[in-house]
């Protein structure tokens, strides 16, 4: 049985996160991502601050009826009217809802917002703490701002919040503003310093002003702190708060010196991050920790060669544990021949050394004008300068009738695998009957996905040129073709791409 300690995460995104501003959510959306919450196993959802809006009330009402497993806050002022408000939405949860009260005690928020004297204050509290707990005993008190209020009078609100029934209580760094040694020493200070400190949960909720939530978040469990407040992808009120998916993997992945652990199943972060930026919009930059883009990627032939040979080289946590199937190697300019080889094999090419030193030329040289190469760059130098595609369909003639008064008709001659074939066919118009007629000679059954034709130089002698992409069986290929005659470009493009379709490598998907 494992020794560490069990930390609680309270996720607040539908609260704090909701503050982020252009984040705010309906009622299906906040459902909807209740539902992973409760999926992903997290102690505690803030679902919202009922007395805010009827949305927000009625939102907070769905989710402590709907949900199962994790507790539901909702948060309320140090009034009746929040706190009796708040209770009226949470009541369905029963003894899973939470009350969550707060009033700030910093010098600052007392002397210029709230007016309030420091016993004001401290009777507010308890007075909101008690009413809270005639309704139920799962109460969390806020001391807002507690990271700039002056500690003994800190310790002094919270040992009154706890002896008036506050089961949960939270010391938030509201402004951002410590760092991770001085919020270690406040958490500490009051677990030495408050007498009745552990009849109560103590938790803490940092915003990330200075980029420093997630790391002072750990910092104050070190010191005694057994519930994170938190969102997924780090969203919230300004530069927003500790990030659910950086401190729950940050646990996971150093339970050699973090000897913690949380309910979350890690598996379902992924999918939690790209719901919400779904719903709200706000996309994850593609180097965020844990759920960015590039989290799993590498593109450095060095760290690649590293990755193929053992992953743990490079990676600290595995792509599955926070639910994606794979990393990913991206081919660019800064790759080497390792993960070259390994995308040709992925694509179904076996080449010689020699052939794979050619591609590999012409793959850096691309690299250097071009800030990726997919996979059908590489299908076309490889064709380009190794495979050649042979013809195993050759255009021989053709000729096309059509205009206002006739019907549009093509005859077309072809080579099909070393035989002269003919065929002519009606159409919707001269391209449609000419590709009628080279599907009848090919049998061919490919799927036209995409048709475009242009002009290579201005003026009415122009050459045109055609291009295709055809899709048959999970395939698709592009084909091209140039001619003075738009309709003779447009046929020798189509044969062009079902060359390609019959000499290109069987693949299933495209994998890194
Ligand atoms: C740190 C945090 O994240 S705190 C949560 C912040 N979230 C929000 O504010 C989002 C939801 N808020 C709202 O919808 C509105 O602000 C409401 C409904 C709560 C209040 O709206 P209004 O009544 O119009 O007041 P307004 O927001 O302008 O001012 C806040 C009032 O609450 C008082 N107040 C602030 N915090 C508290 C508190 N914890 N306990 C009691 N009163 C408080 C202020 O002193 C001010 O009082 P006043 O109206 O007597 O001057
Ligand atoms: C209401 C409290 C917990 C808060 O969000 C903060 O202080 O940042
Ligand atoms: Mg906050």
């Amino acid at each position: 049985m494992s020794q560490a300690k069990k930390i609680k995460i309270f996720d607040t995104t539908l609260r704090d996160g909701e503050q982020s501003p252009g984040a705010s959510m309906n009622i299906e959306e906040k459902l909807r991502i209740a539902h992973l919450l409760e999926k992903m196993n997290v102690d505690v959802i803030e679902a919202g601050f009922p007395i805010a809006s009827e949305g927000d009330f009625e939102a907070v009402r769905r989710v402590a009826k709907a949900i199962k497993g994790p507790q539901i806050a909702g948060l309320s002022r140090a009034n009746n009217m929040d706190i009796d408000r708040a209770w009226e939405a949470l009541k369905y949860a029963g003894e899973r809802g939470r009350i969550h009260t707060f009033i700030a005690t910093s010098d600052i928020h007392m002397k210029y917002k709230l007016k309030m004297s420091e016993e004001q204050v401290i009777e507010t509290a308890v007075k909101a703490v008690k009413r809270a707990a005639g309704y139920t005993p799962n109460v969390e008190f806020s001391a807002e701002d507690a990271v700039r209020t002056r500690l003994p009078f800190l310790a002094k609100v919270v040992e009154a919040v706890i002896d008036a029934g506050a089961r949960t209580v939270n010391i938030p760094d509201t402004v951002g503003y410590t760092i991770p040694s001085e919020y270690f020493n406040i958490i500490k200070y009051l677990k030495d310093n408050v007498p009745n400190i552990e009849k109560t949960v103590l938790s803490v909720h940092c915003h990330n002003d200075l980029g420093l939530a997630v790391a002072n978040s750990l910092a104050a469990i070190q010191a005694g702190a057994e519930q994170v407040e938190c969102t997924i992808n780090g969203i919230g009120e300004r530069a927003g708060n500790c990030s659910l998916e950086e401190v729950v993997m940050t646990l996971r992945t150093r339970q050699d010196i973090l000897p913690f652990q949380t309910n979350v199943v890690t598996e379902h972060i992924y999918a939690a991050s790209k719901l919400l930026s779904t719903i709200t919009g706000i996309v994850v930059q593609p180097n965020k920790a844990i759920v960015g883009a590039n989290a799993f990627a590498h593109e450095a032939g060095i760290h690649q060669h590293g990755v193929l040979m053992e992953k743990s080289t490079y990676e600290i946590m595995t792509p599955e544990s926070i639910g994606l199937n794979q990393n990913k190697l991206v081919l660019g300019k800064h790759s080497g021949r390792h993960a070259f080889i390994q995308r040709l094999e992925q694509l179904g090419y076996e080449l010689s050394k020699e052939d794979i030193e050619k591609a590999f030329v012409r793959f850096k040289t691309l690299a250097d004008q071009k800030k990726e190469i997919f996979d059908e760059d590489i299908d076309a130098i490889v064709a380009d300068e190794i495979i050649r595609i042979p013809e195993t369909y050759r255009l021989l003639q053709m000729s096309v009738s059509s205009g206002s008064f006739t019907a549009p008709t093509a005859t077309v001659e072809m080579e099909v695998e070393g035989k002269v074939k003919k065929a002519a066919q009606l159409g919707d118009g001269p391209v449609d009957a000419t590709f009628k007629a080279i599907k009848k000679l090919t049998g061919s059954n490919a799927r036209l996905l995409h048709f475009a034709i242009g002009a290579i130089t201005g003026g009415t002698d122009a050459q045109g040129e055609c291009t295709v992409r055809l899709e048959e069986d999970g395939r698709e290929v592009l084909g091209q073709g140039a001619h003075p005659d738009i309709i003779v470009a447009s046929a020798k493009a189509y044969i062009n791409a079902l060359n390609k379709l019959v000499s290109a490598p069987k693949r299933n998907t495209i994998t890194v």
